[in-house]
């Protein structure tokens, strides 16, 4: 995944809304996860959204996000001009995990039906067994039990929802996967089935991750680097120790308090 000097504008009505991104650039190479951290409205989602070709996304909650400078490349492919098709081929290869991905499940739909709607979705005729086998495969990976299959969204915990909107995402094989907050606000279990799917998603030589996450814990043990999203900018950018141990932006001196990271002085602003 390559970012190159990337800008973003929402348009709301025809009318072209402010910078969510202004000048992003950075490159998730092969076997590379890349954490995205930053405040509320920084553009951490909006940039998960272009990478996972979400650019237009109809209906009620929905956008129309323009790259308006600069472009993306997700496994070598061009955002900024991609046609239909290329994106169908795109997302195929991606994995995207929403920030409120466990609310968006179709109430009326089991677990079966919404983690094979995917696949059917892109083929109809797609042999029914060989769907399942698939669902069964992606359920154990993100540590659900069979006899969730038949249930609905609303009998389900949030976790166990989350899980389910996880499994879905991983249906296709994906190459890429872009995760927006994956652990946020859910029970701290969720947290060994994001890192162990990644590890197996890793596999592929081609694999590269996007985890939006304020879990250092997490991106540690995945080897991540990391960027920081401040009001549609990176300020802070690389290998989590170099970025947060000697920090020149002072949003970033901010979250390195915040997050309890050792090693800065005391003379830095107090937080919030
Ligand atoms: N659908 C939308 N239509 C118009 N503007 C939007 C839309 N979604 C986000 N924005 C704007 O884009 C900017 C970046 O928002 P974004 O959601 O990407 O931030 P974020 O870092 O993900 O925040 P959060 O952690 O709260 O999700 C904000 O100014 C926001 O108001």
């Amino acid at each position: 995944m390559v970012v190159q000097d990337l800008s973003a504008q929402y348009g709301t009505k025809g009318r072209v809304g402010g910078y969510a991104l202004r000048g992003v650039s950075f490159e998730v190479r092969a076997g590379e996860v890349l954490g995205i951290l930053g405040e509320s409205g920084g553009g951490k989602s909006t940039l998960a959204r272009i990478l996972a070709g979400e650019l237009v996304r109809k209906g009620p909650g929905g956008h129309d996000i323009r790259i308006s400078g600069g472009d993306a490349f997700v496994n070598g492919v061009a955002l900024r001009t991609i046609s239909q098709v290329k994106r169908n081929r795109l997302t195929f290869h991606t994995a995207y995990l929403p920030q409120d991905a466990n609310d968006r499940l179709e109430r009326t739909s089991t677990v079966a039906e919404l983690i094979q709607q995917p696949i059917f979705a892109r083929d109809k005729r797609f042999d029914p067994q060989s769907a399942q086998n698939r669902a069964l495969t992606v359920l154990d990976a993100v540590g659900l039990p069979l006899a969730v299959m038949d249930r609905y969204p609303y009998e389900l915990s949030d976790g166990q929802r989350q899980r389910v909107a996880f499994a879905r995402s991983l249906v296709l094989g994906p190459n890429v996967l872009i995760a927006d907050e994956p652990t946020a606000g859910i029970d701290v279990t969720v947290r060994d089935t994001v890192l162990r799917v990644i590890t197996q998603l890793r596999q592929d030589p081609k694999f590269a991750g996007i985890v939006i996450t304020h879990d250092l814990a997490v991106l540690r043990q995945l080897g991540a680097k990391v960027a920081v999203v401040h009001d549609g900018v990176i300020v802070g950018y690389g290998e989590i120790a170099a970025v947060f141990g000697n920090p020149e932006h002072a949003y970033v001196r901010k979250l390195a308090r915040a997050l309890g990271l050792p090693g800065l002085d005391s003379n830095q602003e107090p937080i919030g």
